[in-house]
């Protein structure tokens, strides 16, 4: 009998294995600062979170109301991550039970995957300096391809890197564009509600998680070989 592709787990970087608020919030600070406007916090910024830098500081922009009138938004795209990918790690951390999760996932024999709307310079920075990054074997940012989350093209193409096959892969995050993207690609998408997502975004996850923990025991229920 041919041997089946091997399984993968693609996990969402922000809210799904990082606590990277703190750090978001405290670069999302400075970005206001320089503008001369006042700083916001991290409870105000979180459900800004999940659809790329762009649309983060367009958000914050917008946020500001009147006061922000007459700023270029590319030019404060451009000063928030010359500042963010520098200062990524300076609060953020991996969420407790990461790296017992992936070393589970590793020594089952499933790959391991990133699939995130973050720039992947910066993802890739992090997984470094965590030293996270020997445990993955491909990572799809959000600038990798012409699309990204929710577009299923961003995971599709993240799978196609890692050398698995959407049939058996997981996909986990913490917002709707994760699992918009996992049911567009059928992939099965676990969402995290651990991470920044409000709870009505896991609509259409194949399962829920409460920590990340538990990632290993219900992939193993979805893929049992
Ligand atoms: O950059 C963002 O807004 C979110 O990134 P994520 O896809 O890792 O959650
Ligand atoms: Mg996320």
């Amino acid at each position: 009998m041919p041997a089946l592709p091997p399984r993968l787990a693609v996990f969402d970087m922000d809210g799904t294995l990082i606590d990277s608020l703190p750090d978001l919030a405290a670069c999302a600070c400075r970005l206001l600062h320089h503008y001369g406007l006042p700083p916001i916090t991290p409870d105000t910024l979180r459900p800004m979170i999940g659809d790329g830098v762009g649309v983060l500081v367009r958000r914050l922009l917008a946020h500001a109301g009147d006061a922000a009138r007459g700023i270029d938004p590319d030019d404060a795209v451009g000063r928030y991550m010359a500042d963010y990918t520098p200062h990524s790690t300076d609060l953020s951390h991996p969420f407790t039970g990461t790296r017992a999760t992936l070393s589970a996932l590793k020594g089952a024999g499933w790959k391991l995957a990133v699939c995130t709307n973050k720039p992947v310079a910066a993802a890739r920075h992090i997984l470094r300096v965590m030293k996270l990054d020997p445990w993955f074997d491909a990572v799809g940012g959000g600038d990798s391809f012409a699309v990204r989350k929710p577009d299923p093209r961003h995971l599709l193409g993240t799978i196609e890197m890692a050398g698995g096959v959407p049939g058996r892969t997981i996909m986990v995050g913490d917002h709707r564009n994760d699992i918009a993207a996992a049911t567009g690609a059928h992939v099965r998408g676990i969402f995290a509600r651990w991470g920044y997502g409000a709870p009505e975004m896991e609509a259409g996850a194949t399962a829920g998680a409460d920590s990340i923990s538990e990632i290993p025991h219900i992939a193993r229920d979805l893929l049992p070989d």
